[in-house]
This record gives C-alpha cells, structure tokens and sequence, in this order.
C-alpha cells in the first residue's frame, strides 16, 4: 500500500506539487494522470525517498522509503528507463541489480524473458535498445526483487500498441497476486485501459481520484440534435452547460436518463443519446487539466 499525506514540494516560489494526498491499495492499479509538468514525477520522486518534500510525508507499506531495509525487495521502480547503464548488456543489468539485493542470479534469464527479451536481446548493450526495449528492461529491474509495491513513471512511452497490451496483462497479474501498482502518464488513452483507480493532477494540484469505472459514468453524456439551438433550450431547461465535443455532438454533465426525460419534456428530438464514457473521461480530463501547460496532451 502507498499512502501520500498532505505532500507539497516547492521549488522557490513555484509549487511543483501542492497538498496531493492519495493512497494505492493492493490489488489495484492507479493511473497517476496529468500534462508535462504537472508534478507526477516530483510526486514520484518524493514517494521513492529521491526528492525530500517541503511537507507532508509519504509512505510504503506503512513506512517511509528510506527506513524501508534493501528497498527493492519491498518496492520496484521505474522512474527513468534511459537511466540504465549504456554499455553494459540487459542481461548485466539484472544480474547486478539480483547481486545488490542478495539474490541468486539465476532468475535473470527468466525474468528477462518474462518482459520479451529473449534470443539476442540480453546479450546487447542497453545503448543499442530501443526505448520500448529500455522500459522492458526497467519493468524486469524493478520486478527482479519480487516486491509488493510498483511505482513506474510513464511506462508506457515507447511501446507500440501490443506492448501496451503485454504491459496491461503484466501489471493485471501483479495486482491480481496483490501487488500494488502506480504508474503515470500524460497519455489517458494509455492509463484508461491499464488502471482500475485514476489519480488526476493538474498544476502541482489533485484535480479529482475515484475509481474509473465510476469516473466513466459520472463522465455525463453526449448528445446530437438537429438543430443547435434545441440543445441550448435542452440545457437551459436542465440548468446545465454544455461542452462541444471534438465529434460534434455536446456533452451534457449529467446522466443519459436524466438528459433523455428532459429532452421529452422540452420536446427536443435527440439524433443521439449515449454515455460518453471514455470520450466524456479525456474530454473531463481536458477540462481539468485546462488551466495547465498541456503540452504533450493528445489520445
Ligand atoms: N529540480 C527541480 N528544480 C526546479 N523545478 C523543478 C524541479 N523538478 C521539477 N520541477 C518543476 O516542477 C514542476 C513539476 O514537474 P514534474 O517533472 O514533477 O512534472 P510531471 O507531471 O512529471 O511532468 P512530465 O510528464 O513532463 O514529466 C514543473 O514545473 C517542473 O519544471
């Protein structure tokens, strides 16, 4: 289990992360999600003993990473995948990363395996890995001491669509044995299909946690008319505001029976009526995520 309590780290006047409070329970997957700079890492980094927060405290398992004795066997971490030493092979990566801890080296050419790096791939030096492989690689360190808890910082960049679903299938596993699992991204579509929880961050700032399937049905609903201004009559009646979607119907903060009931009443004809689901989520994520740098936001 993580626990961050109340954490805030300023950098001068700037407040990089400003009173996150969440916890990570076992069993689960928790997508840590907002734009470049929104303070993910700096979150990390704090959790992980890297970074010592201005306040607040944050803890694994109850205790403060720095007490935590031989950490990897209680936590694994990926926060930067090109952090790997270049000239030394995959397969020396493991093996010294095992021989820290005080494991059999053994199990280094399994659990290289276990990420897809079979055949040549752990005999070539990590300078020559792709980044897909380098994160394959930084998944198979973190997870070489069999720890309860993962933490991985965009996991996902590099990896091409079958390698984000091997990666859903190996964190499903590791929580269904229940591990607990964090990871971030500025990417929802990649945390959409990944995480059970979502924890969304915008300026340093916790804009809204919950469950994701409940965070998908609270995403409202999407609606077309024939006639735009019959959607402006739908949503005075409701008291509501509306949000132009990006396929031109609008979303509507409210739930599809409660919109169809006033739609009769007001005798607007609806063209189409859904719940908008994961477009409502990137769309309330967009919304949220409005008034920080959102650069490097896309599908
Ligand atoms: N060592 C530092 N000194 C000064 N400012 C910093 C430092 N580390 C981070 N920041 C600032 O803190 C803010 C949060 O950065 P952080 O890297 O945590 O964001 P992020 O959400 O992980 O973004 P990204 O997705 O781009 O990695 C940014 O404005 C960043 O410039």
């Amino acid at each position: 289990m993580i626990t961050v309590d109340h954490l805030t780290k300023t950098y001068g006047a700037h407040r990089a992360v400003d009173d996150v409070s969440f916890t990570c329970e076992p069993g689960t997957v928790t997508g840590f999600l907002g734009p470049n700079g929104a303070g993910k890492s700096t979150t990390m980094r704090m959790i992980c003993g890297l970074t010592p927060p201005t306040s607040g405290r944050a803890t694994v398992g109850g205790v403060p990473y720095q007490r935590l004795g031989n950490p990897g066997r209680h936590i694994g971490v990926l926060l930067d995948a090109s952090a790997q030493h270049a000239g030394r092979t995959g397969r020396e990566v493991l093996a010294l990363a095992a021989m820290t801890m005080g494991l059999d080296t053994a199990r280094v050419t399994g659990r290289l395996a276990r990420v897809g790096l079979t055949g040549a791939a752990p005999k070539r030096r990590v300078r020559a890995y792709s980044l897909g492989m380098r994160q394959r690689l930084g998944l198979a360190y973190a997870m070489i001491g069999d720890p309860a808890v993962l933490i991985l910082d965009e996991p996902a960049n590099g990896l091409d669509p079958e390698g984000i679903h091997w990666m859903r299938g190996l964190l499903r596993d590791f929580a269904d044995r229940g591990g607990t699992v964090l990871l971030s991204s500025h990417l929802l579509r990649e945390v959409e299909v990944i995480a059970d929880r979502l924890v969304v961050i915008g300026n340093g700032r916790i804009l809204t946690q919950g469950d994701k399937e409940k965070l998908l049905n609270a995403a409202g609903t999407l609606v077309r008319t024939a006639d735009p201004a019959a959607i402006q009559a739908l949503l005075q009646r409701m008291g509501l505001t509306g949000t132009p979607s990006t396929d031109g119907s609008v979303l509507v903060p409210a739930d599809p029976r409660a919109v169809g009931r006033a739609a009769a009443a007001s005798g607007v004809a609806l063209l189409e009526l859904r719940p908008a689901g994961a477009g409502g989520l990137e769309e309330m994520f967009l919304r949220l995520t409005a008034g920080s740098d959102l650069e490097g936001v896309s599908r």
